[in-house]
């Protein structure tokens, strides 16, 4: 009969690609049975978006294939659990809040941040969206919840509690349910504050694996706030090719490095890096000029998370209340889930370093 020594001895040999350590030694080997016709066991994962899954199944039948008996049938169950920061105590049920950032306005990061989003629930993560752009909120637009006010309803304790807005399935809270979109409003730091920590702590989010938050442009009062007072796993940074584009990102990534702030980068995404024409799919124009975010990234020692096309159907899916990751047709949709499982990995091999 085959033991369970046995089955870890050969899980001994299959390495974690991230991490570098094998899977025994990580504690990732869960629920060992053993009948005399078949192995089972559970591979338990630092996140469901994990882009090592299959690699990692793969290298562990191939472990017991040639260790053990390369006739034995191998049942394993592929699961996760998402880990969080040590200390994480300000917001207990929220175990990564991700930040996305830019240094110049317009450049696609509300579009990055809903995607993102949507992608991490799609591939089967707990996830939130918050919208603290308080000087363009465009995610309830984004997700077709424009004119929606979520409810605010009272704890047994007598404090209340706002109810996130829940679309495909994302939990949505934006600081443009509350304001009027026709009256602007002159935020001073105070205000922008107590907005923000509002939208954190007196929201009932539930259990959340990542919360990702998008912050205004550049650097201001709402970085400080998030940064200063709650535990950020990381900051994804979005840009465009462009020099402007890259100077004011620079700038941004200078500030999450800053002592007093020190939010890890988890990398840097460049967005409309080149056209491509609906009717030519195979042809990339980089009009905007090339590599620059890969630069910018190298330059910062952050990961680069790749480029992102300027075509029409992301921001005509926007416009229509729907993130374009949603639509299993459109190729692009393939993009933002390989983005929201570079982003998930950076964010496990930061808790690993973290260990
Ligand atoms: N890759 C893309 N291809 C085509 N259109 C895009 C792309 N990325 C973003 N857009 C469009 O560009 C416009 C600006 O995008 P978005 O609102 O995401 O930018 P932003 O950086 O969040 O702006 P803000 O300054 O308001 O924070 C939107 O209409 C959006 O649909």
């Amino acid at each position: 009969m085959i033991t369970k020594e046995q089955v870890l001895h050969a899980l001994s040999f299959v390495e974690d690609p991230d991490f570098k350590k094998d899977l025994v030694t990580l504690n990732m080997i869960k629920d060992i049975e053993i009948t005399p016709n078949n192995i089972r066991f559970s591979v338990v994962l630092t996140t469901p978006a994990c882009p090592m899954k299959d690699h990692i199944e793969r290298a562990c039948r191939n472990a017991i294939a040639h260790f053990i008996d390369k006739d034995i049938a191998v049942s394993i169950h592929m699961t996760s659990k998402v880990q969080t920061k040590p200390n994480n105590k300000q917001l207990d049920k929220i175990k990564n809040i991700i930040v996305v950032a830019s240094g110049k306005g317009g450049v696609g990061k509300s579009t990055v941040a809903a995607n993102l989003a949507l992608a991490l629930q799609l591939k089967g993560a707990k996830t939130g969206l918050l919208d603290a752009d308080i000087y363009g909120p465009s995610l309830p637009i984004m997700f077709g919840v424009e004119g929606e006010r979520p409810k605010a309803t009272k704890t047994a304790e007598g404090n209340t509690k706002i109810e996130p807005i829940e679309k495909f399935g994302v939990k949505l809270l934006s600081i443009g349910f509350f304001t009027d979109p026709n009256q602007p409003i002159p935020w001073r730091g105070p205000m922008v504050s107590a907005a923000i920590k509002q939208l954190f702590n007196d929201a009932d989010w539930g259990e959340l694996d990542y919360l990702v938050v998008d912050l205004p442009p550049g650097t201001g009062d709402v970085h400080i706030t998030v940064a200063q007072n709650y535990p950020v796993t990381g900051a994804v940074i979005v840009t465009t090719p462009q020099n402007v584009a890259l100077a004011d990102a620079k700038k941004g990534i200078g500030m999450f490095m800053m002592n007093t702030i020190n939010i890890p980068l988890l990398g840097v995404i460049e967005n409309m890096s080149y056209f491509t024409p609906a009717e030519l799919p195979d042809n990339k124009y980089y009009i905007f000029g090339k590599d620059g975010g890969k630069r910018l990234a190298e330059r910062f020692g952050a990961p680069f998370l790749g480029e992102l096309p300027l075509i029409k159907s992301i921001s005509d899916a926007g416009d229509n209340g729907y993130p374009i990751a949603i639509d299993e047709d459109e190729p692009i949709s393939k993009a933002f889930l390989s983005l929201a499982e570079k982003v998930a990995q950076q964010i496990s091999i930061q808790h690993q370093l973290s260990v």
